[in-house]
């Protein structure tokens, strides 16, 4: 009981049971299956943490809020449930609000619980501590922004968060939760009363028949038919009906980076090391949770063959998502999960499996890919590149493939996407439709926290940096985490210079860093490898320990190029400035 409730309850009628705020967001929250918490502590959330800590929520605090905010957003893609962060005030609540615009952006059920500063002061901009209208700032970045101004509302305002989290297109939500509001008190029997139980929070949302016909229809009448999957696929947690799905219509599938894994990437179906064939040649594509954003080109352009040559299926929660950046001939609005399951049940005897010249021709482009890829994924040199070093990582996921790989850089992102195969879903989680970076430590932490299993982030060394504190929170929480820096010395590679020869290059840092130093800092294992050999035995050893370790990984510098593999987006100068 915090100090107010309890100076109150002595100072009133002894009989009557009291609660306050603090007391009323932790009943809310475990009332709804609220586990875990992350979050930062500080004025005004200190003791809401403890005491949460205290009635049983696992608090895992962090060192920034933005990676507790990531850990949370992941925590919901993983569970289906929202994560939960929390934070102080002003410049904590900023913090947080990257990761829930990136949830947001990512369809990941979030909330943020930031507490904030007086309104009557706030109002009249009187320069309360950390004054700021935080309810005005979040709400263009998230799903739904609430705010709790008396302690009877709680239970509602925290149902509200977590229905508009997860219901309809899942994504972020902001609670603003005023610093007065955790010392109000009430009676206690009407405050528990007041708490709400969300029943059925994302309702199964079936499609209408006449739109499953009309996918049908098309499929069947597809020469050259493709599945994308996305990451909303992942998400909806129907594994085994999109696996016979696939495996029944015979179509090839091709996974989005945080969809592979559904199924193996080794499975016969699977069109990812042919891509481009995929793409470009297909004629119906049916994409299962997956948007037509910049990751596929915006479904037009020379990706995707000659104009008019593609019609679309989209299946999709959201029917604001039909038609945004090209004509879906065959809508399929409602959830994944009940979607493939009207899908499935469509494909019986009269189904007929796709061309074999279809299939012959996606077969032999990922034969030829996967045959030159291999030869380089065994070089076994020193300083490394890229595809040495990954080839062992491939080795270790191969080994080991419940654990989870967290991923995110430029080169080392795109080279493990199509290297490193996954076996089962949920598996990858990356840096998403932003391609943002200063997920990996959040992630990594929210990974083990939430399932238990290993955790492998193969990080870049820039990437790393904005979210590396947080070795601390994982050495702290005994994590079983094992970070890989492939260190090149700077952004993409470590070459560049300075023209005027006055500082270093702008995307260089310090040459030949021993990010592994800092794991031994906080008392977790630390090691620098040279060779592919020497990587495969450190990864292999520290995810069987289950120590927190950290593997500086020492790569060419010369190895990678810019922006990896969608160095289009990034502008060049066409003009060339006379001295
Ligand atoms: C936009 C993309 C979806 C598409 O990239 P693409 O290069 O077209 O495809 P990728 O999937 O990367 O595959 C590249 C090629 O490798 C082939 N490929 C894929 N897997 C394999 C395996 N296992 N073996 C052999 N070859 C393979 C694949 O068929 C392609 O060849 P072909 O079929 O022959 O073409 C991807 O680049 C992406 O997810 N980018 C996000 C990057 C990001 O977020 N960056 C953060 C910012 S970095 C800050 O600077």
């Amino acid at each position: 009981m915090s100090a107010v409730a309890q100076r109150v309850e002595t100072e009133a009628d002894a009989q009557q049971e009291l609660t306050d705020g603090f007391h009323l967001v932790i009943d809310a929250l475990k009332l709804n299956g609220i586990e875990t918490i992350y979050g930062v502590p500080g004025i005004p959330i200190t003791d809401l943490g403890r005491m949460a800590q205290a009635e049983g929520i696992r608090v895992v605090s962090f060192r920034h809020e933005q990676n507790a905010g990531n850990a949370a957003a992941i925590a919901g893609f993983l569970t289906k449930k929202p994560g939960v962060c929390l934070t102080v005030s002003a410049p904590g609540f900023l913090n947080g609000l990257t990761a829930l615009a990136n949830a947001t952006t990512n369809c990941f059920p979030m909330i943020l619980i930031s507490g904030s500063s007086e309104r009557e002061i706030v109002d009249l901009q009187q320069g309360d501590y950390e004054e700021m209208d935080q309810l005005a700032i979040a709400k263009p970045l998230c799903k739904a922004a609430f705010r709790v101004l008396h302690a009877a509302d709680i239970g509602i305002g925290v149902a509200r968060a977590i229905r508009a989290a997860v219901s309809g297109r899942p994504g972020g939500v902001y609670l603003d939760l005023p610093a007065k509001l955790f010392s109000q008190v009430m009676d206690a029997a009407a405050g528990e009363k007041s708490l709400v139980k969300v029943i059925d929070p994302a309702p199964a949302q079936i499609p209408g028949p006449a739109a499953v016909d009309r996918a049908i229809n098309l499929l069947k009448g597809a020469k050259r038919p493709l599945i994308i999957l996305g990451k909303g696929a992942a998400y909806a947690q129907a594994d085994e009906e999109i696996r016979a799905f696939v495996e029944k219509s015979g179509i090839p599938f091709l996974p989005m980076s945080m969809a592979k894994g559904l199924l193996p990437d080794t499975h016969p179906q699977s069109a990812g090391a042919a891509r481009s064939t995929a793409l470009k040649d297909s004629d119906v594509v049916i994409l299962l949770g997956a948007r037509l954003n910049w990751l596929l080109s915006h479904g037009k352009g020379k990706t995707w063959g000659e104009p008019g040559s593609k019609q679309f299926i989209q299946v999709d929660i959201e029917p604001k998502e039909m038609d945004s950046n090209v004509e879906i001939a065959a809508p399929l609005v409602g959830d994944i999960g009940s979607v493939v399951s009207a899908l499935l049940d469509r494909i019986d005897g009269s189904w007929q499996a796709p061309p074999a010249d279809w299939i012959e021709s996606i077969r032999s482009k990922k034969e030829a890919n996967i045959a030159k890829m291999a030869p380089k994924l065994l070089k076994n040199s020193s300083p490394m590149d890229f595809h040495g070093a990954l080839g062992s990582l491939k080795k270790v996921i191969a080994e080991r493939p419940d654990a989870i790989l967290v991923n995110e850089g430029a080169n080392t992102l795109d080279l493990a996407r199509g290297i490193i195969d996954m076996y089962q879903p949920r598996k990858r989680l990356d840096v998403g439709t932003w391609g943002v970076m200063g997920i990996g430590m959040g992630f990594a932490i929210a990974a083990a926290v939430e399932t238990g299993k290993p955790v492998l982030a193969v990080e870049g060394d820039s990437a790393f940096g904005f979210s590396g504190m947080e070795v601390e929170t994982i050495c702290r929480y005994d994590l079983p985490v094992t970070i890989v820096i492939f260190n090149n010395n700077g952004i993409y590679r470590g070459t560049d210079t300075d023209p005027t020869g006055r500082d270093p290059g702008t995307t260089v840092f310090v040459k030949d860093s021993r990010y592994d130093k800092m794991m031994e800092a906080f008392g977790g294992v630390g090691v620098n490898v040279t060779t592919p050999d020497e990587l495969y035995r450190a990864v292999s050893a520290a995810m069987d320990s289950g120590k927190p370790t950290l593997i500086n990984a020492v790569i060419d510098p010369a190895a990678g190029s810019e922006s990896g593999n969608i160095g289009s987006l990034n502008p060049q100068s066409v003009v060339v400035r006379k001295k």
